[in-house]
């Protein structure tokens, strides 16, 4: 399914390869994890899978498309099969949990009702539908990593890439976290996690792939995070974390550990290097110098005779052991022509043209999720969601109003409440547009075909970046950039749709996996039973009636070491000792080096019940989270804040009062200009815009988005 050969990527051409000629292979329904020190092309080869950044040397096949050879216009429909997470989570921190789910298939311009549909069943899947009212700010850590994995895969991925999606948790949350991904994989899904978590990676007995200086150095199909002891990968392994003053076998330098804290002197490591690395925002455009090829140099080369373990551990050490793994060329092409690969009743794509036509005269309500999480009968039975259409009439315009509406008695819609709708392009922009590609169709004489996922309202023009340098941590200067407040749109727009004279390429056909909404949904109980949040060995997971991908060889294990993994929850009563505790063991007493994330949070939603004398008092010094919402800049505790909190001032209506129809005097909505020639363009004002159009922007990038802050804060104008 995805398959590197011999790739070679450097970000510049002088440097070292952050990926050195590896070959690897991930079959249909693989979990994977992805390990190595810090800085050994982990994230670089997650991020080339979504052909963000391509190899200068060898290729990347994913669903049997040469990514090399993919054109830039393709790529957005492509990235849309994958689902992406980051350790950092990377939620819309002015978004409630419902929106920021659907914000990934608003962009996409997918219709209203189908949007409130498929978020509704995600978030009962992953066991947040009754935090779908809340901010990214009132949930813990835990729980902010589900909702951004909900919104990797609320549009169906084929494939879930992971990085380091457990490394700002607890172990508890990272037991949650590797649920939820167990469940996704269990469907089919593909997911390939990069992780520095040993005690997952021990505990899942899963597919281990480890690279270390950007070369792969092992591949087993159920490995530990410690290569097998006097191998080759052992002593890559022994080498780097003796470099970091750690042994091997040392516990992970992150936060696998469990009881007390490491010393000041003990938290620097990899780990902690790792955990504020952030490439992800870099873009495949970003970097076009680095498609072509370092002059005159092979640095594969080069870089495995200065490396002493490299060249003691020949890469012919591990041939044996892909050899087993590869698919001839007749299974891949078998594995691709698959004919289960088309479309279900249950992808998204063919329930969406389903329900097109319902939509169409749909007077659906706003999709505030405000009444959803009050919706007992959804509420009630996550199972039956499928139910949610013959109960209510779309077409009739008013089941939906009932079911998710805040409007249960059947009131009728009032304007303002269409208006909300981000799916349905407001009338004089749509008109506008119409009579844009008209005028152009007049002018050359070609007929304006816009991509499917452009027409309706996704907006999501390829407008070229006023500057080169603006990198998405910043609020673009949209004076500088030659925009005003009433300017007209259109003179903006360099890029050119697609033309009919250009033959459509053919969508390519998505690996069939068992779509996820049939597996059984996870509860609160589900993800909180394993008292001592031990994880349960991933199960293989079932391939249905896909052709199977060749089983890779298992190579012969030798003497993996045997480690007595650490409890989980220091606050749980300890396990009996162990009867042989093995060094590894021991050491893994040492205290962590990271502190617990979002604990307080966690513990809150809990209830008051703790046990912890520590836990208590810190929850006597909390705010209730009613009121957190009006806390001061810093007050909040360490534990419960969310990445990029400290910009993100929560001064804006709770969902609970907001009122689509009650637009405050000003906004963007209100001030819209009546004339469909001009129309205004928002400029943020406070930190917390700047960061919500930051995450927004993000957020459309790995969605395959191309990059348009004016496409970006129209949508944001509208759906905040
Ligand atoms: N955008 C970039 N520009 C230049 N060099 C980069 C870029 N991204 C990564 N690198 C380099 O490529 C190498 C591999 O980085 P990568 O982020 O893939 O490692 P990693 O294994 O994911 O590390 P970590 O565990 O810390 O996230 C590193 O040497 C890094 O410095």
């Amino acid at each position: 399914m995805i398959r590197f050969e011999q790739v070679t990527r450097r970000y510049e051409a002088d440097g070292r390869p952050a990926l050195d000629d590896v070959t690897v292979e991930f079959y249909r329904g693989d979990f994977a994890f992805l390990i190595g020190a810090s800085g050994s092309g982990k994230s670089t080869l997650l991020r080339m899978i979504l052909r963000e950044g391509l190899p200068q040397r060898g290729k990347v096949t994913v669903a049997g498309q040469n990514l090399g050879l993919m054109l830039d216009r393709r790529v957005p429909d492509f990235r849309r099969s994958i689902g992406m997470v980051f350790q950092d989570f990377r939620l819309l921190p002015d978004k409630t949990v419902f929106d920021n789910v659907a914000f990934a298939m608003r962009v996409l311009g997918t219709k209203r009702s189908a949007i409130r549909k498929r978020v509704t069943k995600v978030l009962e899947k992953v066991d947040l539908a009754h935090l779908a009212k809340r901010y990214p700010h009132e949930i813990s850590g835990g729980e902010q990593q589900r909702a951004a994995i909900a919104r990797a895969i609320v549009n169906s991925p084929a494939i879930l890439l992971a990085d380091e999606p457990t490394g700002n948790l607890d172990p508890r949350a990272s037991a949650e976290v590797m649920k939820v991904l167990r469940w996704i994989n269990a469907s089919g899904t593909t997911v390939i996690m990069a992780t520095h978590d040993r005690a997952i990676v021990d505990q899942a007995n899963s597919r281990v792939v480890q690279l270390h200086r950007g070369r792969l150095v092992r591949d087993e199909p159920h490995g530990f995070y410690d290569a097998p002891e006097g191998s080759a990968a052992w002593d890559v392994l022994a080498q780097e974390e003796g470099e970091s003053g750690l042994r091997a076998h040392d516990p992970a330098p992150l936060k696998t550990g469990v009881v007390p804290m490491l010393p000041p002197s003990s938290a620097e490591g990899p780990g902690d290097e790792h955990a504020f690395s952030d490439h992800a925002e870099e873009h495949p455009d970003d970097h076009r110098e680095d498609l072509a090829p370092a002059p005159g140099e092979d640095p594969a080369v080069l870089d495995f005779d200065e490396d002493p373990v490299l060249r003691e551990t020949t890469p012919q050490d591990y041939s044996e052991q892909l050899e087993g793994m590869e698919l001839t060329a007749e299974e891949f092409d078998a594995q691709l022509a698959d004919p289960h690969d088309v479309p279900t009743a249950e992808h998204p794509a063919y329930e969406h043209e389903n329900n097109s036509a319902a939509d169409d005269s749909d007077s659906d309500p706003d999709s505030d999720p405000d009444s959803y999480p009050d919706d007992d009968e959804h509420l009630g039975n996550p199972e039956d969601a499928e139910d949610i259409e013959p109960e209510h009439n779309e077409s009739e315009g008013t089941g939906e109003k009932n079911s998710f509406g805040a409007n249960p008695a059947g009131d009728h819609l009032e304007g303002d409440d269409l208006d909300e709708d981000s799916s349905e392009l407001p009338e004089h922009e749509a008109q506008f547009e119409d009579e844009a590609d008209l005028e152009h169709e007049e002018q050359t004489g070609l007929r304006v075909t816009w991509p499917e996922h452009l027409r309706d309202g996704a907006l999501g023009h390829d407008v070229p970046e006023p500057h080169g340098d603006f990198n998405g941590t910043e609020m673009p200067d949209l004076e500088q950039d030659g925009y005003t407040e009433a300017e007209d749109e259109p003179d903006d727009f360099s890029g050119e749709p697609a033309l009919e004279e250009l033959p459509e390429q053919p969508v390519p056909e998505e690996p069939v996996r068992q779509d996820f909404m049939d597996q059984e949904p996870l509860t609160r109980g589900s993800l909180e039973e394993s008292p001592t949040g031990k994880l349960a060995p991933i199960a293989p997971a079932p391939i249905p009636p896909a052709p199977a991908a060749p089983a890779p060889v298992e190579p012969a294990r030798v003497a993996a070491p045997l480690r007595r993994l650490p409890p989980m929850y220091p606050t749980l009563p300890p396990p009996a000792p162990p009867q042989a505790v093995s060094q590894p063991a021991a050491a893994a007493q040492e205290p962590p080096s990271r502190p617990r994330l979002s604990w307080l949070a966690h513990a809150e939603d809990e209830g008051a019940g703790s046990e912890s004398p520590v836990v208590a008092a810190r929850l006597s010094r909390a705010l209730p989270l009613e009121t957190r919402g009006s806390e001061a800049p810093g007050s909040e505790t360490p534990g419960s804040e969310a990445p990029r909190s400290e910009t993100h001032q929560p001064e804006r209506p709770r969902p609970e009062t907001h009122d689509p129809g009650n637009i405050p005097a000003g906004s963007p909505q209100e001030s819209a200009p009546a004339a469909p020639a001009v129309r205004a363009v928002p400029r943020p004002k406070s930190s917390a815009s700047q960061s919500t159009y930051t995450d927004a922007r993000r957020t459309a990038e790995h969605l395959g988005i191309k990059k348009s802050r004016r496409s970006i804060l129209r949508r944001l104008r509208r759906d905040v």
